[in-house]
């Protein structure tokens, strides 16, 4: 994996990190560079097409099921090597990694992440990113891929703060969505088109 991070490829500011200390959650715009995002969106369709993603399951290990009622979004998992721009987007989220261990010591030390897709009317009921046997996925990372969403085309990210009114958050293009996986209920609504992302998580060493 190439470890130079060409600096026009991604900008994290600092009011992100801030927001997601003060409120256990925060967005940001223009996090990839509209080039970084058009190549990984292409590269999720391109998937779509060819029968690469498959239908996402909810739960773990022998209570694993797909729950189309649940959760109706088609996934593929990212392996480093997979594509250039797969290894541009891992180049990129190894420098949140460690931007987000120097502001708050949080020990993250491995990310994982999948291409997901959610067709229209397709949506993922409110859940949290931990489950009761797994508290390693610390902080959960959701970045669009949708270049000229519109607001009317539904889709939004609800999140359920445990202390304040929830948010909804559009699946505009290149936008940054983070947020504490433990204390964050949060749900997909359906959306009237093909609605891209790439769903993440930082993973904290196990004691
Ligand atoms: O796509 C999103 O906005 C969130 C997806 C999500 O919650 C998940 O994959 O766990
Ligand atoms: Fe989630």
């Amino acid at each position: 994996m190439p470890t130079e991070l060409p600096a026009s490829d991604y900008g994290l500011h600092q009011p992100t990190l801030d927001g997601l200390a003060q409120h256990g959650w925060s967005q940001q715009n223009l996090f990839l560079s509209h080039d970084l995002t058009l190549a990984l969106a292409a590269e999720c369709r391109a998937g779509a097409a060819a029968g690469a993603l498959a239908l996402a399951a909810v739960g773990r290990g022998t209570a694993q099921a797909v729950r189309g009622d649940i959760r109706g979004d088609r996934i593929l998992w990212l392996e480093a090597g997979q594509s250039a721009a797969c290894d541009r987007y891992l180049v990129v989220m190894e420098a949140l990694r460690l931007a987000l261990n120097r502001e708050f010591f949080l020990g993250l030390d491995s990310y994982e992440s999948h291409y997901a897709l959610y067709t229209p009317g397709a949506a993922y009921g409110k859940h949290l990113d931990r489950f009761r046997d797994d508290d390693l996925r610390t902080v959960s990372v959701v970045i669009y891929l949708n270049p000229d969403w519109q607001l009317e085309q539904g889709g939004a990210l609800r999140l359920h703060p445990l202390d304040a009114p929830s948010s909804d958050i559009a699946p505009m293009g290149s936008r940054l969505v983070l947020f504490l996986s433990a204390d964050m209920p949060h749900e997909v609504l359906p959306a009237t088109h093909d609605r891209l992302s790439l769903a993440g998580w930082f993973r904290r060493r196990p004691h």
